[in-house]
């Protein structure tokens, strides 16, 4: 196993049966992805992109093919993974501090405390701890969320759509923030998004999948050299190549 294989799919393919119907969600799927890389995956509604996540998180334990994480075979839920959703999904009664303990919940509690400052400093929310989420704004509420999943020290961090809840420039400040908290603690991180742009921001690859069945239609290399900058002529020509993907 080498680092540029750090996570391993292959020719994976997930059926659903829903009563006499066959839903062929993931076809064939060949994806290797790097340590400390970042993924974008783009595709049209029903594509299986959350079902991709689902299997990486060990979640899905029923498929064919192989899926491997550093070398280990995948079987079953993995401590190793951490996520993050659309919705924070924070619990409402507990604090900012109380929720992300939750994700570490077997330390002392020093340690606890210690973790929870050093997490809300990286998503640049230090002295938040006694908020409780209805006194955040969706950004700040969605960085918890980030915390709490970081906070575990996961050695992937999957996001399904972690920005769709947010106004345009929450969202665009948000990609900012997370290529912040990626250079300041690497972790391989794969993202589902229905933003292009956003997938080119993040992303040093962007996926894109076809639906029915669902398979990779495209894996394009983003130029590292490429400015983060929506309106680089570089960026724009990147953003028609997907789009073009998708409207064919
Ligand atoms: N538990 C399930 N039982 C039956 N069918 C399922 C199940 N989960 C997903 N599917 C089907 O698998 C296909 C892929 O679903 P999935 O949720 O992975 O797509 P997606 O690309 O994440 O969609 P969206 O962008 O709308 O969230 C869809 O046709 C969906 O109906």
């Amino acid at each position: 196993m080498s680092d540029q294989e750090y996570v391993r799919i292959e020719n994976v393919s997930k059926t659903f049966y829903v009563k006499n119907n066959r839903i062929d969600a993931l076809k064939d799927i060949n994806l290797t992805i790097a340590k400390d890389e970042i993924v974008s995956i783009v595709g049209a509604s029903g594509c299986g992109k959350s079902t991709l996540l689902r299997l990486i998180c060990g979640l899905e334990r029923e498929y064919e093919g192989a899926l491997s994480i550093n070398g280990h075979k995948l079987n079953g839920p993995s401590r190793g993974v951490g996520v993050v959703f659309q919705e924070h999904r924070l619990l409402p009664w507990l604090t900012v501090e109380q929720n992300i303990y939750l994700a570490v919940n077997h330390l002392p509690k020093s340690e606890k405390k210690e973790l929870v400052a050093k997490y809300l400093e990286l998503v640049d929310l230090p002295g938040t701890e006694n908020f409780f989420p209805h006194q955040l704004s969706g950004g700040m509420a969605q960085r918890v969320a980030i915390a709490r999943a970081l906070v575990s020290n996961p050695r992937i961090l999957l996001l399904d759509e972690p920005l769709g809840a947010l106004d345009a420039l929450t969202r665009k400040n948000m990609q900012k923030e997370i290529l912040q908290i990626w250079e300041k603690d690497k972790i391989t991180m794969i993202m589902v998004t229905h933003d292009i742009d956003e997938a080119i921001f993040l992303g040093s690859r962007v996926i894109v999948m076809t639906s029915r069945p669902g398979t990779i239609k495209r894996d394009i290399t983003v130029p590292p050299s490429m400015a983060k900058d929506y309106t680089d002529p570089e960026f724009i020509r990147l953003r028609n190549e997907i789009y073009h993907e998708f409207s064919l």
